[in-house]
């Protein structure tokens, strides 16, 4: 923590001379050099073995260095050292305070680092990792003060927009930089690093203020909207999915893995169900959308559910999570967790059961895959859940539920024969992962600065409508008898569904 005003914050450099970080064909005074010419805002020189006299040496060197390029410069520990060179001041680290505590004790200007956000190659981590979505409930402890935070702690290019996504607070409360290590000092070329950092987080910032919610809202329907506007732009969108035909990458249960490719293959997707980590970094590249549903986990499938949801991130691909029975069992919980704070979901849907196990809530039991319930106020908890997740929220259920954070848009077709056979709201996620998809590929001028492309809440609706709608004219055929002739039809309907359909049936209030 230092106390200094007018600091710029965004890009924190924490220096290292661990030869263990450095790449060997760099000196750490030109890496310096260059991390200041690429972008970086602030400097603090860290020595971990050097000498008074040594470090003394090196933090004046450093300090002519960031002079020369206006950058101000702390000192990690050494009040002495921080007043011999003129510092700009001096990081002192207590360790284990509370950011309660320090909400009360830090002086005006003060500014905390919130970690460790990730695992980090620089130190053994003497604090546990709180992960993206634990830096945003730190943050809402520091409303209303001029404290400023920085995130630490393993944050690098390949992760740094979900970091910045991630690490917001539900009141909208975004952090104020980021410190980099070895991400710099380990960089082949520093400065284009430091380039490629600064540019990050010079979109994040702008994506973030320009919206009057929050950027995470990744949607293009703007204040006018209507239940008019909704049916046409679901229409259009089905016209885009059967013509961009985008690949549906889906890991998902071994209950419904073939009715989940045929109802994608119905609504105009290309499904593909692959769940080995080696594949899935090339997966990522193609255009498309990602399903993680967690129905039947096994500890052999997660690693491909992680490595999948990361490179969907850093493709900028839409990202739907169904945590199927997550509030069955404790493995499901904390997986889900972790798989949260590893990755960015664009869509996160299911049950009343599930969504109240995710956000913690005891409001609703769940009964295995099943809800056993509902909420009291869905529209307040699907809004308060997505402003928390940083996503769309999707609540299924008799009327579906889906909120961006700040919208919440109620949808009620749909027929209680979905309820009778298994994997309707894994078909769902299919159908919502497919259109999805169908957003982002036309959804690029929404991809700056953001860690998606395309309008996810619009995505949603529509694979919401396009299954239920579909549902209604199955059971209205008079081949389908009950449940067993009930699947075949709805994946025929789906299929048959045309934009006008969506038009005359969609039943759709504005909350
Ligand atoms: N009784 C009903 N009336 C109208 N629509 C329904 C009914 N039951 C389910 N649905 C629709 O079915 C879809 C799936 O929702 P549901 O809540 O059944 O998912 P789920 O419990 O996750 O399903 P599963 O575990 O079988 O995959 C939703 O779009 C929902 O609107
Ligand atoms: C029945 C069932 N069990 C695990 S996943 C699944 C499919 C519906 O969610």
């Amino acid at each position: 923590m230092v106390a200094h005003s007018n600091i710029d914050y965004s890009l924190y450099l924490v220096t290292s001379r661990d030869t263990g970080i450095l790449s060997p064909s760099n000196d750490y005074f030109h890496i310096l050099e260059q991390a200041l010419i690429g972008g970086v805002t602030i400097v603090q020189i860290r020595e971990k073995d050097a000498d008074t006299g040594e470090f003394i040496e090196v933090a004046r060197k450093s300090k002519e260095i960031c002079d020369r390029y206006k950058v101000p410069i702390l000192i990690n520990d050494r009040i002495d050292i921080a007043l011999a060179i003129g510092a700009h001041g001096v990081h002192v680290g207590q360790k284990d305070m509370p950011v309660t505590t320090a909400r009360r004790l830090l002086p005006k200007n003060s500014i905390v680092g919130i970690g460790s956000v990730w695992g980090t190659r620089t130190k053994k981590l003497t604090n546990p990792i709180v992960g993206v979505r634990g830096v945003g409930s730190i943050l809402r402890i520091l409303d209303g003060t001029d404290i400023k935070a920085v995130a630490i702690g393993g944050v690098k290019r390949a992760n740094l927009l979900r970091t910045l996504h991630g690490a917001v607070s539900p009141t909208n409360h975004p952090l104020d930089g980021v410190a980099i290590v070895s991400d710099i000092m380990g960089a082949e070329d520093p400065r284009a690093r430091c380039e490629a950092l600064s540019t990050t987080l010079r979109e994040f910032r702008d994506a973030f203020s320009s919206s009057s919610t929050s950027a995470f809202r990744p949607s293009t329907l703007t204040d006018n909207w209507s239940t008019d506007s909704i049916k046409h732009g679901v229409g259009e969108l089905m016209q885009v999915l059967r013509a961009s035909n985008p690949l549906v990458h889906q890991i998902t249960n071994s209950v419904v893995t073939t009715q989940s490719a045929n109802i994608t293959l119905a609504v105009g997707g290309s499904p593909i169900m692959a769940t080995t980590p080696e594949e899935m970094e090339d997966l990522a590249k193609y255009p498309g959308a990602l399903l993680i549903n967690i129905g039947t986990l096994t500890t052999e499938n997660l690693d491909g559910m992680f490595k999948a949801g990361f490179f969907a991130n850093v493709n900028k691909k839409p990202l739907v999570c169904d945590p199927v029975g997550v509030g069955a069992t404790q493995f499901r919980k904390g997986t889900v967790s972790e798989l949260l704070s590893t990755w960015q979901a664009s869509v996160i849907k299911g049950n009343a059961g599930e969504l109240a196990a995710l956000a913690g809530s005891s409001e609703v039991d769940a009964k295995g895959v099943d809800s056993a319930g509902s909420f009291e106020d869905p529209i307040k908890f699907v809004k308060n859940l997505a402003r928390r997740e940083r996503c769309v929220i999707v609540l299924t259920g008799v009327t579906d539920y889906v909120s961006d954070g700040d919208r919440v848009v109620l949808l009620k077709n749909g027929h209680e024969m979905l309820g009778r056979i298994t994997g309707s709201g894994c078909m769902l996620g299919s159908c919502i992962a497919s259109f999805c998809g169908a957003a982002a590929s036309v959804g690029e001028d929404l991809a700056v600065g953001r860690l998606v492309r395309g309008d996810m809440f619009l995505g949603a609706i529509a694979g919401i409508l396009v299954l239920t709608i579909a549902s209604e004219r199955a059971v209205a055929r008079n081949d389908v008898k009950g449940p067993g002739t009930f699947l075949p039809a709805l994946i025929d309907e789906a299929a048959a569904l045309k934009p006008e359909d969506i038009i005359d049936a969609a039943k759709i209030e504005l909350a």
